[in-house]
């Protein structure tokens, strides 16, 4: 659905605080999770998001009843799954649709998948999904785009060949129900994946290894029903923290893990912008002295996060100096840079390298690809004079919640009109 653009009249530095929405990245695979459980699973700090929506229509596909009881709490209940697909149109909005495979696997012993397709940054395969699943006994074929499995005799081990989140993640929702033990070697230590494994426990699962390399899932009959809270989004937090620092602002964050964030503050420092760390807090203040260029290199978890690395070339792209910024997660993931071109950003790319020369951007019309790249025009516009309007918000819906509302909340201009004043002023 196309939603009217979201106008920023930026160069006005923020101020005051903000609370950090729960992280979607940790929401999603959990939601998916709770289909495991016959009983109801109530989740406290679910982001109210456009893909938790889609997550939350394939669960129904598949046979869950879920309730909201007040803003960010989400009651999911599985009584048993009526479906074992995971339909093309859905798998289709959204990749992290692509772990609905574990949960069908784990619950139902079955599931036909979708191929979770390209992405506006590019090809992400999903081999090492498929080589887990085969390595602790399941069957897995291809065809006509779809992924068919069946689980025959569950158990042994598999060494992923990259750390990858949701890879780690759907071999785990596969693992829990039965009377098997799988090993997972060079599973990822990403905080969705922990945050993952202490729900599944909080249920009855046995885990071991939640934050190692290596995780030990031993099954277990059943899962009960429980409650959970969902741990902040980083994601989100690091955006607000680039957006404080490209307008030379000072800003304290609320509902964080700062321990989570460790990354993005130490690069932040490392430029002359001052972090506090609290204990669910963080204040970052750039209003103190010039800010200096600086090179990033995006990583897994404990690293620098390929999703914050668009807003971080927005922000670099407002310092003086010469900066690099390299992705090798996703080496595509370069769709802000036109834009953010068309606002004045000095940057040349050669395969997955930024070279930023940092300046003063501008106002200009502009159109988000994707979600990360949204948010890095966002970090660009509040710095600019004039209004900058970005098309593509429901993109920025996938992973923000109420985005011109908060920012508004500390200070900046930025609201989207209601469609009817849109097309009144078209
Ligand atoms: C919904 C969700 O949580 N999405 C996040 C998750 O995506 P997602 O779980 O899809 O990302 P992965 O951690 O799997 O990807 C990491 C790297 O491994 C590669 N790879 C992955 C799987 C595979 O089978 N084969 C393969 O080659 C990918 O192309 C990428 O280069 O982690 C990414 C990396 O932190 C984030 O950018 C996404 O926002
Ligand atoms: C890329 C993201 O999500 P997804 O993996 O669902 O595309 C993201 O959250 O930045």
């Amino acid at each position: 659905m196309h939603l009217t653009p979201l106008h920023i009249q930026g160069g006005r530095p923020l101020g005051g605080e903000i609370a950090v929405q729960p992280s979607k990245n940790a929401a999603l695979p959990i939601i998916v999770a709770s289909l495991l459980s016959s009983e109801p699973v109530t989740l406290h700090g679910v982001p109210r998001l456009s893909d938790v929506y889609t997550i939350l229509e394939l669960a129904q596909h598949v046979g869950a009843y879920h309730t909201w009881s007040g803003p960010n709490t989400l009651t999911i209940h599985t009584p048993e799954i009526l479906n074992t697909d995971a339909p093309y149109a859905l798998v289709s909005k959204m990749r992290a649709s692509f772990i609905m495979m574990g949960a069908l696997l784990g619950r139902a012993g079955e599931a036909v998948v979708s191929m979770p397709g390209g992405c506006a940054f590019g090809f992400r395969p999903v081999d090492q999904h498929v080589k887990a699943f085969r390595a602790i006994g399941i069957d897995v074929e291809e065809d006509n785009g779809n992924f068919s499995a069946k689980r025959r005799q569950l158990g042994g081990y598999f060494v992923f060949e990259m750390l990858t989140v949701g890879g780690t993640q759907n071999a785990i929702l596969a693992a829990v129900l039965g009377d098997a033990t799988v090993v997972l070697e060079n599973a990822s230590i990403d905080t969705d994946v922990v945050d993952l494994i202490q729900f599944l426990n909080s249920l009855g699962a046995q885990i071991e290894g939640a934050g190692t390399n290596t995780v030990t899932v031993h099954g277990v009959r059943a899962l009960r029903g429980g409650e959970y809270r969902i741990i902040p989004d980083r994601i989100e937090a690091g955006t607000f923290m680039m957006a404080a620092a490209a307008t030379r602002s000072r800003l304290r964050l609320t509902n964080v893990r700062p321990d989570h964030l460790r990354a993005v503050s130490s690069k932040l420092t490392e430029m002359g912008v001052g972090v506090t760390e609290e204990v669910s807090s963080l204040i970052v203040d750039a209003t103190q002295g010039h800010l200096r260029a600086v090179n990033v290199t995006t990583q897994s978890f404990p690293g620098f996060p390929t999703d914050l690395q668009p807003q971080m070339s927005a922000l670099l792209a407002t310092i003086d100096g010469t900066s690099t910024v390299q992705d090798p997660v996703y080496t595509d993931r370069l769709t802000h840079v036109p834009e953010l071109q068309r606002m004045g950003a000095n940057i040349a790319v050669s395969g997955y390298i930024q070279l930023i020369q940092g300046g003063r951007l501008h106002a200009a019309p502009v159109k988000a690809a994707d979600l990360r790249a949204g948010a890095a025009l966002v970090v660009a516009a509040l710095t600019t004079e004039g209004e900058t309007v970005i098309d593509g918000v429901e993109y920025l819906n996938r992973g923000y919640e109420h985005l011109a509302e908060r920012l508004r909340s500390i200070g900046a201009h930025a609201y989207q009109p209601e469609p009817a004043l849109a097309s009144a002023m078209d």
